[in-house]
Parts: C-alpha cells; sequence; structure tokens
C-alpha cells in the first residue's frame, strides 16, 4: 500500500467546564490528509487546499509534519512521505483546526506503516503538534479527533486518555462568527491563578457534567455547564456571546460555551429539533450585531478520525 487517505473530524474542546480537560468530536466537518509513500526518506508537505495560502509548508511548522515525525521519532526510522492536506476547518475558529489536521496526518500515517499503534497511543504525537501551533501541548482537540466521542483528560503527565458515553439524542449547534482568534492568543488573556471557591464550583461542574454523561441525565448535563475559568477572560473577545446564551434560555437547549478558546460557540440541545430552534435564534442574534456567521448542526461523532476509500 502507498497510498492513503484519512479524515478527522472538527471538536469542541473545554466544553465549559473541562478547562484542557475535556473534548468532543463533531460530524462531517473537518479535515482530509493524504499521504503517499516516497523513497527519498523525507517527510515534505507537497500540497494545501482550503488555507487560502496561510499554513505553513515547513515540516517543523505544519501539524500534519510535526505529528508524523513525532511519531517517526518513537519508531525510531525514518520514512520518506508526501503529505496532502485538504483543509475543512477554518483557522484560529476554536473548532479544533490544527488539532484535526494532525489526527488525519497520523491515522493515515498509522497505516501506511502496518498500524504499529493503536489510535489511542497516537495522541501524544498530535499533542507535539498542538505545542507548535498555539505552544501548549494541550490534548482536549486531539483525543476527541482521533477517538471520537468524549473523551477526557484525565492526567496530562503521565497522560491518562479516558473516553465517555455519549447520550442517546444528545445534538449541539455550532456557531462560528466571521472572525478569527488565535487559540495562542485566547490563552494569553487566561489568568495564572484562581481561587479555592472558584476551584470547588469547577470542580462540582466538571464532576456534574461526566456524571450527566454516564447517566444520559440531561438536566444534570444542562445545570454543569458552567465555566468559571476561562469564559468570564475569553467571552469579552466575542461579539455576540451572552446575547446568544440569553436568547436560548427561552427553547429548552441545555447551554451554551464558548468551543474551545473560541470565537466558535456551541449549544447541548436534547434532540434534533431544539438544535435546530437554537441555530435559527443564532442567526437572528448575530444578524443583529451585523456579523456574519456559519452554523452547523451535529450529533457527536463517536468515530472519531477515520479511513477514506480513494
Ligand atoms: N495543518 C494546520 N492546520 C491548521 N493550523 C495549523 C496547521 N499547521 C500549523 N497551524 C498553525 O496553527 C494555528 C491555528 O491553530 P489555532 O489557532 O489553534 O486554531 P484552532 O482553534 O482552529 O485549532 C495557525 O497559526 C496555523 O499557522
Ligand atoms: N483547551 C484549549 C482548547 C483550544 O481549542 P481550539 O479549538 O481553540 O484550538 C484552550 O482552551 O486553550
Amino acid at each position: 500500500m502507498k497510498q492513503v487517505t484519512a479524515f478527522a473530524p472538527a471538536t469542541v474542546a473545554n466544553v465549559s467546564c473541562g478547562f484542557d480537560i475535556l473534548g468532543f468530536a463533531i460530524d462531517e466537518l473537518g479535515d482530509r490528509v493524504r499521504i503517499n509513500l516516497s523513497d527519498n526518506g523525507e517527510l515534505k508537505v507537497k500540497e494545501i487546499t482550503g488555507d487560502d495560502g496561510r499554513l505553513p509548508v515547513e515540516v517543523d511548522k505544519n501539524t500534519c509534519s510535526v505529528a508524523i515525525q513525532a511519531m517517526l521519532d518513537a519508531l525510531g526510522i525514518k520514512q520518506g512521505m508526501d503529505i496532502h492536506l485538504y483543509k475543512g476547518l477554518p483557522l484560529g475558529s476554536g473548532m479544533g483546526s490544527s488539532a484535526a489536521s494532525a489526527a488525519a496526518a497520523l491515522v493515515a500515517a498509522n497505516e501506511l506503516l502496518g498500524k504499529p499503534f493503536e489510535k489511542k497511543d497516537l495522541v501524544p504525537f498530535a499533542m507535539e503538534a498542538e505545542r507548535i501551533a498555539c505552544g501548549a501541548a494541550h490534548a482536549d482537540n486531539v483525543a476527541p479527533s482521533i477517538l471520537g466521542g468524549f473523551v477526557l483528560i484525565r492526567g496530562y503527565d503521565p497522560l491518562d486518555v479516558v473516553k465517555l458515553p455519549v447520550p442517546d439524542g444528545l445534538y449541539c449547534t455550532l456557531v462560528h462568527p466571521h472572525l478569527e482568534l488565535k487559540t495562542a492568543d485566547s490563552r494569553s488573556v487566561l489568568r495564572q491563578r484562581i481561587s479555592l471557591k472558584e476551584s470547588v464550583v469547577q470542580s462540582g461542574n466538571i464532576a456534574g457534567l461526566i456524571a450527566g454523561l454516564f447517566q444520559s441525565d440531561f438536566e444534570l448535563i444542562s445545570r454543569s455547564l458552567k465555566d468559571v475559568i476561562a469564559e468570564p477572560s475569553r467571552a469579552l473577545l466575542i461579539p455576540g456571546f451572552y446575547e446568544l446564551r440569553e436568547a436560548i434560555r427561552s427553547i429548552g437547549a441545555l447551554g451554551s460555551g464558548i468551543s474551545g478558546s473560541g470565537p466558535t460557540i456551541f449549544i447541548l440541545s436534547k434532540g434534533k429539533d431544539i438544535a435546530l430552534k437554537a441555530s435559527q435564534e443564532s442567526e437572528k442574534v448575530f444578524e443583529k450585531i451585523g456579523l456574519g456567521v456559519d452554523i452547523y448542526v451535529s450529533e457527536v461523532n463517536d468515530r472519531g478520525a477515520y479511513l477514506q476509500t480513494p
């Protein structure tokens, strides 16, 4: 086998109360990577489409090649590969764009190498790519993009990745305002210290959210979608954030929050009808503000990154 293509989905990281430790994957939206083995022993980013020429082709800067290099280093081998990246995700969107490229590249490269790694073992290589993309090797985008579903990063040292159940009928509305926020920049506005009281509130909510996922308890999920760590600093960078939260209050959505580091806003709902209503409310809010948005409605994708037949 000389050529393989893989797709990796967009992801919602943090999910409000799980800063850097929780994320889930979205259906259909994502990046595609094709890899051809080559004989010259070199990794090369040969082609990138869908990025308006903005992404780096240098192998030490593109998340596809950085992730694959980390994998080859772990195997202690040299292998030439030509990487073709087809971006489906906007940059700096908060939908895990840098992560999806790395996840798709790893799943394709792993297949070409004869599957030396289980999917879960690919996560640390993708984290190296996140380190170069935003300055922090966080795993809450790459882990769900690779594995699918809701994924908890129980610990980073050593890495402890736990897949969580996805309640039937849980839908996500993603509202992407036409703005760009670099993850590195939205990390730089975060407070480095929180109070004991805030830590108690945040711990209660993350524990509640995870219990809600296990018990398919939508009310508990709804009560737990609160973030006192990142949201207060980051919401100020996102026009319409609080207006949208107010607008969806009456339609029965479970709650809303910042997807990753923003500017995308996620809304969780029980059932597709409410998720679609949330998308209509979002359109109204952003029309009023005069800012263009793309809106997607999706179930949680439990499959993660996968191989595509050409
Ligand atoms: N293959 C890639 N896809 C997306 N971004 C990449 C890629 N390779 C490197 N980057 C860098 O990562 C940054 C985008 O990542 P980030 O701001 O974290 O966006 P997102 O929130 O969508 O993940 C950009 O500075 C970009 O140059
Ligand atoms: N936990 C990270 C998640 C960043 O997600 P992205 O999709 O914006 O890259 C953070 O909050 O910084």
